[in-house]
């Protein structure tokens, strides 16, 4: 049994000693934080949504209206969080969400993200929008598991190339993202004309595959414009289709999930054309403004495909309790985003430690206060909707 809870005491004695945490264990007030650390654009680039705000606002409130229900006398002083997810033995039903370019920061980026999911064993999701190879990457996860993230290319060689290189690198599960084929109207970013993409060129973002390259006139030190066009391109487009699901599979020897699921009709799709596993989210309402709030949709989800695949949830996750109502309402592991990119913001490795370790803690703790010994123990009943 691994205790995750153990980062409580930690805490509190170290306070013996007159020492406290080197960040805020409390998420709201890290945001905060990380708003008088970072830059406005940076800072914007990670805490902002689609259009008004309204989607990040309603994955929020959801977690809201659901409720927990503890019970009493359950024998939960020892508790086991781990679970099985993608053929993967994890040890808790947590994940750190694909964050694009994360060089904008930190300077060690997704290699400070690695290092400390790797510490943990918690997988990593590594974006398409790495700003870091996925070579280096894979390395700073040394033993840990990973997965990998694909921003669908329209270049078949470039998707070939790209999920070559993450299977020959250790990534054993692919996640495929549906809802970002083009960016959202996003107001913060545009006041201040701030493209991540672009922030993330000069470290290793497009230029590094040699598919890529090889499509390419002009290498891109010699015409950067061209090579930038040539890549925005590429990520962007409608002209896919359910079918072409089946170049993936061919190109991919492992699970393969879909990642921005939101109807039960396109999760049965994904199981009609063989894929292993859905994450329901709405990309932390960065995509469609006025959008549902996304654990609303999950038991719907849930009901549809879970006895076939594994459903898997994000947008919103902050606290120990969320991720206890995620799963009571049938995901088996969650994906959290933004509260490590605050963390890593703060202090790279040691910062993302920090948010990991203290969620996995509140929810080790929250888990057995309400009565339950291990995720298989929750189910709809440990809820109320209010
Ligand atoms: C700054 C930032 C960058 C992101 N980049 C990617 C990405 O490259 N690929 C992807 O699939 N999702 C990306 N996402 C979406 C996350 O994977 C995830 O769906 C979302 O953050 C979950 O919501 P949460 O932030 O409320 O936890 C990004 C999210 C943020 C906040
Ligand atoms: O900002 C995002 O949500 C995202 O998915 C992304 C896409 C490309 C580069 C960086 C982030």
């Amino acid at each position: 049994m691994t205790s995750f809870s153990a980062y409580q005491n930690e805490i509190y004695l170290q306070g013996l000693g007159g020492v406290v945490p080197p960040f805020t264990t409390d998420p709201d007030a890290l945001e905060q934080s990380a708003r008088d650390r970072l830059g406005p654009g940076p800072f914007w680039y990670v805490a902002g949504g689609a259009g008004s705000g309204a989607t990040v606002r309603a994955n929020r409130e959801a977690f809201d209206r659901v409720r927990i229900v503890p019970r009493m006398l359950t024998n939960a002083t020892e508790r086991h969080l781990g679970v099985t997810v993608l053929g993967t033995r994890l040890p808790a039903p947590v994940v750190l969400a694909p964050v694009g370019v994360q060089s904008i920061l930190h300077p060690d980026g997704e290699l400070a993200t690695a290092r400390a999911a790797a510490e943990l064993g918690v997988p990593m999701v590594l974006s398409t929008a790495s700003s870091h190879t996925i070579e280096e990457v894979a390395e700073a996860s040394g033993d840990g598991p990973r997965w990998y993230q694909l921003y669908w290319p329209n270049d078949p060689e470039v998707c070939a190339s790209l999920l070559d290189r993450a299977r020959k690198a250790g990534y054993t599960a692919l996640v495929v993202t549906l809802d970002t084929w083009t960016l959202a109207w996003r107001p913060h970013d545009l006041d201040q004309a701030y493209l991540p993409f672009l922030r993330g060129v000069g470290t290793a973002i497009p230029f590094s595959d040699p598919a890529f390259r090889a499509g390419l006139q002009k290498a891109p030190e010699d015409d950067l414009p061209m090579a930038i066009l040539r890549w925005v391109q590429m990520f962007t487009g409608t002209d896919k289709s359910w079918d072409q699901l089946a170049f993936l599979r061919e190109h991919w020897n492992g699970p393969i999930v879909l990642k921005g699921i939101q109807h039960a009709d396109d999760a049965r799709k994904a199981v009609e054309f063989g894929m292993d596993g859905v994450v329901v989210s709405n990309h932390g309402g960065r995509q469609v403004d006025g959008a549902v709030g996304s654990l609303e949709v999950l038991p719907s989800i849930v009901e549809a495909v879970g006895e076939q695949v594994d459903v898997l949830f994000d947008s919103g996750i902050r606290t120990g309790a969320d991720v206890v109502k995620a799963l009571a309402l049938g995901a088996k592991a969650v994906m959290v985003g933004r509260p490590f990119a605050y963390g890593l913001a703060h202090g790279g490795q040691v910062g993302v430690q920090h948010v990991l370790r203290g969620l996995l803690a509140d929810f080790d703790l929250t888990l057995g206060l309400s009565g339950h010994r291990s995720p298989a123990d929750l189910g709809p009943d440990a809820l109320r909707f209010a």
